[in-house]
């Protein structure tokens, strides 16, 4: 995606307005005995990863970042290079010393900022998840009700960070999804349900379809608390609870709940769980970074007047124009607009989905 390539050099948590750094130095050492790595978790400055040991063998190596990173930061997905005591024997420590370019980024906005030097309010972006091929937006239809501002936001971050959305209706057997579905129908996104069946148990057709989406795939799963993400994610990683506990030591404490962790499919690839998310403050997208992945609005809007937001005819936007000469639905535009609105609801509004921004 053209908006994410810019982004690949710089600094991943990034404060605005910019600050001058530091120069830094161009040469720096090659760690030619490097090994890769894989970030399954993050708890408090330290990273989990997988090294590969062989052929379908793995260890799993403590980590820390090196200050040649700079500000640079690590995220669950990223892949790696670790020098140092990268053994993964109890109580080693090795050091990630680079990071590979990421082919995407789950970001958010966390809460506003000081500057310590300049007194001015910044916006920090935190990458959630690197390098994950899909976002499966976990719903009820009832039980708690939908929040579709949620759902609208989980959309933004997906298409400006270059991974594609899913949307998983969960407890169908609650109530219709029908009216759900309606609301995306004009927005590029696959809407899947499941549901209990009269056993009690998940409907076993939708899980399969939801299994072969994930299979040999990198995918984060988002939710709101109560959803029935858990019940999804143990569906498909049955042994998803020995593996929190065992291969990443994170074990129950309070962060237990909030970092992302990677959890190893079955039959290959990879399922994100996202437990400590429950906001997604996206002050860092503006709306050109949104329109970008619209490809069919995108070429109109050279006739619209500079610095355009796009949020209407009273600005003159030139999308209005498109519409009324049929170069696109009335719908799809809106469905764009609305995207555009959710995106600039302030986080800790006090609004039923902004309950509790946790990092
Ligand atoms: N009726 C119905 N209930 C479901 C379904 N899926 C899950 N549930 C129930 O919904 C409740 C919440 O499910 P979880 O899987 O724990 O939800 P979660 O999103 O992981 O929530 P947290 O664990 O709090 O993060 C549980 O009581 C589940 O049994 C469904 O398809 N239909
Ligand atoms: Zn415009």
């Amino acid at each position: 995606m053209s908006t994410l390539g810019e982004h690949w050099d710089n600094d991943d948590v990034r404060v605005r307005p910019g600050r001058s750094s530091r120069p830094r130095t161009k040469t720096r050492p090659t760690h030619t005995d490097a090994v890769s790595g894989f970030v399954v978790t993050v708890d408090r400055g330290r990273y989990t990863c997988l090294v590969e040991e062989g052929t379908r063998r793995e260890r799993t190596v403590t980590a820390m970042r090196a200050r040649e990173l700079g500000r640079r930061a690590v995220a669950v997905g990223d892949s790696v290079d670790i020098v140092g005591d990268a053994s993964g024997a109890t109580d080693s420590l090795a050091r990630i010393v680079r990071i590979a370019p990421r082919t995407s980024q789950l970001r958010r906005s966390a809460d506003d900022t000081v500057d310590a030097d300049t007194g001015v309010s910044a916006t920090t972006e935190r990458v959630l998840v690197a390098n994950a091929d899909q976002l499966i937006i976990v719903a009820a239809v009832a039980d708690p009700e939908p929040r579709t501002g949620f759902l609208d936001r989980c959309l933004v971050a997906a298409y400006t960070g270059n991974l594609e959305p899913v949307i998983l209706l969960t407890k169908t057997d609650l109530a219709d999804p029908a009216p759900l579905r309606a609301l995306y129908q004009d927005l590029a996104v696959r809407v899947l349900t499941t549901g209990r069946d009269a056993d009690g148990g998940l409907d076993a057709a939708a899980v399969e379809i939801v299994r072969d989406l994930v299979h040999d795939r990198l995918t984060v799963l988002i939710g709101h608390s109560g959803v029935g993400k858990s019940t999804v994610v143990n569906a498909l990683v049955p042994q998803a609870d020995r593996l929190t506990g065992s291969v990443t030591g994170v074990g129950k404490g309070r962060h237990t709940s909030t970092s992302a962790i990677a959890l190893a499919l079955p039959d290959g690839g990879w399922v994100i769980d996202t437990p400590g998310v429950r906001s997604f403050g996206l002050a860092h997208v503006t709306p050109d970074d949104l329109l970008e992945t619209f490809d069919d609005l995108l070429p109109a809007t050279v006739d619209c007047p500079p610095g355009c937001d796009h949020s209407g005819p009273a600005v003159g936007c030139a999308l209005d124009a498109l519409v009324a000469a049929g170069g696109a639905s009335e719908r799809r535009l809106a469905s764009f607009r609305r995207l555009l609105a959710s995106r600039s609801t302030p986080v800790g509004s006090g609004a039923p989905d902004r309950a509790a921004a946790t990092d």
